[in-house]
């Protein structure tokens, strides 16, 4: 494998003195860069494109060719996994992602076929491997799964929801059968993790979005608990490198301290929470990945700028730190804005990394 070229964001991840705060955004591929949606076109629908694996590495590489970004993020989706369950994934313009199927029962449940990633996710790890390759070192590349908890709220509802009803319905009326689906993801997220691992992938991020929808117990008992068996089975270390996990709890910031004890490396912020007050609570022993609003990418250039200082100065001086938005960039954002973004985390973090 070629030597990396610019290991800040992995420095940064496990503490080690950087020259300045990486940065990468999450949803950084997407819909708000026009050379996006040429390739989209191109494949013809969304899935096409993550199942083409040339045009999969094309739009991953996309962001790197306009930005100085410190890491790049396979091109994919977290709804993978129960595609390969057989729930049959789809998109309907504007209404987001959808299943043919649901699982709403013990039976439902019991029938969940067991998959093999390396066979039945071929696709993904393609792409991971062609990625890694045309990235040629410049940069490491991300892998990514969705937490238990996450992708089981897609599954019982059949897509999207506002409220959860089924899920909780579930969880809280029959928790032995959501426990049983819960593990049954974990086991298939650890084995699809491990195979972009193997396939390339130099960090891996759990994306937890709909964990921050629980009260304190309940994101104990479905949300956390299997993040912790995730991160426990994971491969931690490749190619002579530490592979650090990121776990990314959107509205979790309260419950840092239990996320930072899964033995994770870094923990996920969204802008809800005090990126300098967050530091206090866990010390030295993640790092942090955050936390600017991304609809602050909507006002002046200047403006985000000065916010991105300000995130800058709450965390303070030293490593630790990759800057990242808070959440995904969403469609309408500006590239030029996103550019600003960027270009000030490069400009102007150099002065908190002086020793
Ligand atoms: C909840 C979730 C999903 N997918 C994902 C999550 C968790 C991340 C989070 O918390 O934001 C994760 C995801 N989805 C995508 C990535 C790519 C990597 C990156 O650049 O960060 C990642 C990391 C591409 C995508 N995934 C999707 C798109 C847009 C599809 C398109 O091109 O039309 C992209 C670029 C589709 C998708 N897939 C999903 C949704 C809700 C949507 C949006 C549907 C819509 O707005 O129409 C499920």
């Amino acid at each position: 494998m070629t030597e990396l070229k610019n290991d800040r964001f992995l420095r940064a991840l496990m503490r080690q003195p950087v020259d300045r705060t990486p940065v990468w955004m999450m949803r950084q591929a997407g819909r708000y860069l026009p050379e996006y949606r040429a390739t989209r076109a191109q494949a013809g629908d969304f899935l096409s494109l993550c199942k083409n694996t040339p045009l999969a590495c094309e739009v991953t590489l996309q962001p790197l060719e306009r930005y100085p970004l410190d890491a790049a993020i396979l091109f994919s989706d977290i709804l993978t996994i129960p595609d390969a369950l057989g729930l049959g994934l789809y998109f309907e313009t504007g209404e987001g992602p959808k299943f043919r199927k649901v699982i709403r029962t013990e039976a439902d449940v019991d029938a969940l076929p067991n998959i093999k990633a390396e066979s039945d996710l071929d696709y993904v790890m393609n792409a991971v491997s062609t990625i890694r390759r045309e990235l040629n070192g410049r940069v490491p590349l991300i892998g990514f799964s969705g937490s238990p908890w996450t992708l089981a709220t897609y599954m019982v509802e059949g897509g999207s929801s506002k409220d959860f009803r089924e899920t909780k319905k579930l969880a809280y009326g029959q928790p032995e059968v959501m426990h049983r689906l819960l593990d049954h993801l974990a086991d298939s997220v650890i084995d699809y993790l491990n195979g972009q691992i193997k396939a390339g992938a130099q960090a891996v991020q759990i994306f937890d979005t709909w964990g921050g929808v629980l009260s304190g117990w309940a994101y104990e008992e479905f949300s956390l608990r299997y993040m912790k068996k995730i991160v426990d089975g994971l491969i931690r270390e490749n190619e002579g490198r530490r592979v650090p996990v990121i776990l990314f709890t959107k509205n979790g910031g309260q419950w840092l301290e239990s996320i930072a004890d899964t033995g994770c490396d870094a923990v996920g912020l969204d802008w809800t929470t005090d990126i300098g007050n967050a530091r206090a609570r866990v010390g030295d022993r993640v790092a942090l990945q955050g936390n600017m609003d991304p609809t602050m990418l909507y006002a002046p250039k200047q403006r985000i700028r000065e916010e991105v200082e300000d995130i800058l100065s709450r965390y303070g001086q030293g490593t630790g730190h990759i800057f990242n938005l808070g959440h995904g960039i969403t469609p309408e954002v500006d590239p030029e804005h996103a550019g600003a973004f960027i270009e000030a985390v490069v400009e102007l973090s150099a002065k908190y990394h002086q020793q």
